[in-house]
């Protein structure tokens, strides 16, 4: 497949290591100071840029009928919008806060925790992530994800940062050195904690899972997610 690559950070690097491994072309690199670019010779867009540029980066892709993985986090005000206008110009688009195979399997065992913990009011449930300095948006997207799913289930109104605030369900987004990503969901009563934990050891699993969601969109059109890849959930 000839793959462009919208961002070349850290993400768009090592997902070019790993589309190469697997056979691939970078026929694209884009990053802040490229001026213009041709959406041409490109089977499939993948952006890992940044919160302000992913919703153009997006756009240019429906506009010229490519289709796009989208990794970037921190825009997700704009996902209906995003969503709404793939619709419109029939395009192909898939998000994922998190592309790891780990995370996803993380994912359904946070949502099945929250259905076993319905009905146990006297459990209160808390998040941690941590990350590297670098991260520009808190909390991760991994972890909004995770508290969509627990708010499902749970006596929380929404999630906050703020620790101050007991009726929502808190989210503490810790920044330190070059951890990879690390997020946590503890459930805590007067008698005892149930704590899941995902932990990752470098950016390969989320940089893979990219590139297998990239093989699996050729061809396709509409909305997806990571569970139509996958098929889980
Ligand atoms: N969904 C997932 O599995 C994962 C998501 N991420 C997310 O991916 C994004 C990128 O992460 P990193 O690579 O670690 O960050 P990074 O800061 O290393 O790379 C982002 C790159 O985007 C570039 N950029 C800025 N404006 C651009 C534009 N208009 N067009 C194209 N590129 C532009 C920057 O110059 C930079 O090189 C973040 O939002 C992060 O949260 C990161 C890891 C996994
Ligand atoms: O910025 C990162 O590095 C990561 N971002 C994603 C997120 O916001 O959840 C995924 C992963 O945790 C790494």
């Amino acid at each position: 497949m000839k793959i462009a690559l919208l961002g070349y950070g850290k993400m768009g690097k090592t997902i070019e290591q790993i589309a190469l491994q697997r056979q691939h072309d970078i026929t694209l690199k884009v990053d802040k100071d490229t001026e213009s670019y041709v959406l041409e010779n490109v089977d499939v867009a993948i952006d890992f840029s940044t919160p302000d540029a992913a919703v153009d980066n997006i756009t240019n892709c429906f506009n010229h009928n490519i289709p796009v993985i989208s990794g970037t986090t921190g825009w997700l005000e704009h996902y209906d919008d995003v969503v709404a206008l793939c619709k419109e110009k029939n395009g192909t688009f898939l998000y994922a806060s998190n592309f790891s195979l780990g995370v996803n399997i993380f994912f359904e065992l946070n949502q099945k925790l929250s259905q076993l913990m319905v009905n146990l009011p006297e459990y209160d449930i808390s998040m941690e992530e941590i990350h590297h300095t670098q991260k520009l948006d808190a909390p991760s997207g991994t972890a909004i994800t995770l508290a969509e799913d627990i708010l499902k289930n749970s006596k929380y109104g929404t999630w906050t940062l703020d620790a101050a605030k007991p009726k929502d369900l808190h989210i503490n987004s810790k920044r330190i050195d070059d951890v990879p990503g690390t997020h946590e969901v503890a459930y805590k009563s007067s008698v005892d904690t149930i704590e899941i934990k995902h932990t990752a050891h470098n950016r390969d699993g989320f940089a893979l899972g990219a590139v297998i969601a990239a093989e699996w969109i050729a061809g396709k059109k509409g909305v997806f997610s990571m569970k139509d890849v996958l098929n889980i959930g």
